[in-house]
């Protein structure tokens, strides 16, 4: 098996009331909230799924099924951590990723390096490994009504080596 893989996560959650969303583990104030089972960070959620599929391990409802009560306003970063442990454990570690949010609303630039301090801390990588973007959709669709937020996620991940032991001389 090749010691290089990658993997790609997308996620939906429709806007409901409320007066915050959290995206990336950051809290972000706005008009409404987002409809969620846990605190509905698509971003991570999407993250989590790029990371599973990378090692065919299914995706996220999979692990953390939205009908256990355990889930229930569980803090997304818990969920990432626990898919990079499953990596680590598996011998594999994060290279990379990349992502993007669509969403007319909340304006994300400014929320943009924490995001990505957050998720490098939690990937257990350097935050210019972690790319976070924002786009709107141009007012088209349903992000571009406002009907929700999507997000898309691409993670390359690579074989831990194994343990040096030289030969005796
Ligand atoms: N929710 C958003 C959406 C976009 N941005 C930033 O604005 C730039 C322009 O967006 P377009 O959809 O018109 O290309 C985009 O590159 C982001 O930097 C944002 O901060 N929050
Ligand atoms: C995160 C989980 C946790 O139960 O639920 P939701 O917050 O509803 O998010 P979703 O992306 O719809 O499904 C994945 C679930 O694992």
């Amino acid at each position: 098996m090749s010691g290089v893989r990658i993997g790609t996560g997308y996620d939906v959650h429709a806007f409901g009331d409320g007066t915050h969303v959290v995206l990336g583990g950051v809290r972000i104030t706005h008009v409404r909230g987002l409809v969620a089972h846990s605190d509905g960070d698509v971003l991570i959620h999407a993250l989590c799924d790029a990371l599973l599929g990378a090692l065919a391990l299914g995706d996220i409802g999979r692990h953390f099924p939205p009908g256990d009560d355990h889930w229930r306003n569980a803090d997304s970063r818990d969920l990432l951590r626990a898919v990079v442990a499953m990596l680590h454990e598996r011998g594999w570690r994060v290279g990379n990723v990349d992502s993007v949010v669509v969403c007319e609303r909340p304006k994300l630039a400014p929320h943009i390096e924490a995001m990505r301090a957050n998720l490098a801390a939690d990937l257990r990588i350097d935050a210019d490994a972690v790319g976070v973007k924002a786009t709107t959709s141009e007012r088209l669709g349903f992000t571009g009504r406002e009907e929700g937020i999507a997000a898309h996620a691409v993670v390359l991940v690579t074989r831990t080596p194994p343990p040096h032991n030289p030969t005796p001389a």
